[in-house]
């Protein structure tokens, strides 16, 4: 099950700690920033959902210091994800293993809404909203990644972002 809550802002502890500010956020909060959140224990669960909404494509990550062959190759691609960026696509991840957090921007742009995702929690970040992920201390995920068409990572950092229609959409469909 995921478990959500506002992020403690403590930039001074590696960003693969929990940064729990004891606040916690629900499934309903999360709804409001246009994020579909589901527990499926199985793919077949995924796949009912891949149909109704129209996910034709996927593909498996591994992100781990073996999958990267070490740690600092492993640290750069994290670095990579941790920078707050957008896509003009849903981002739609399953875990099938192991762990991650996904950082949502909360209504107000300014809290960060940290999702913990374990093995069996189905994610989709909307379109337009800027997000940025890591792994826990565990160091390791294994995640479907979904796609409407074909599989595509293009990550638009903030604030180029802002110029762009999807993002113009996403605020307008999520404004308070
Ligand atoms: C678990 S997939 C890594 C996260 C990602 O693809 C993203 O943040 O865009
Ligand atoms: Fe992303």
């Amino acid at each position: 099950m995921v478990q959500a809550y506002i992020h403690d802002d403590n930039n001074d502890i590696d960003f693969r700690e929990a940064h729990n500010s004891g606040k916690s956020v629900s499934i309903e909060d999360l709804e409001k920033i246009g994020v579909f959140y589901k527990y499926c224990a199985t793919v077949e669960d995924v796949d009912v959902i891949a149909k109704e909404r129209n996910y034709k494509n996927r593909d498996v990550v591994n992100i781990s210091k073996e999958s990267f062959g070490n740690e600092n190759n492993m640290m750069e691609k994290l670095n990579m994800f941790y920078s707050e960026h957008l896509h003009e696509d849903e981002e739609i991840r399953y875990c099938l293993d192991g762990s991650g957090y996904f950082d949502l921007r909360a209504q107000n742009d300014t809290d960060w809404i940290r999702c913990r995702v374990n093995k069996g929690d189905l994610l989709v970040v909307p379109a337009g909203i800027y997000h940025r992920f890591t792994l826990t201390t565990e160091n390791y995920i294994k995640a479907l990644r979904l796609f409407k068409d074909e599989p595509k990572w293009n990550a638009i950092k903030r604030p180029d972002g802002d110029s762009y229609q999807v993002r113009e959409e996403y605020l307008s469909q999520t404004k308070a």
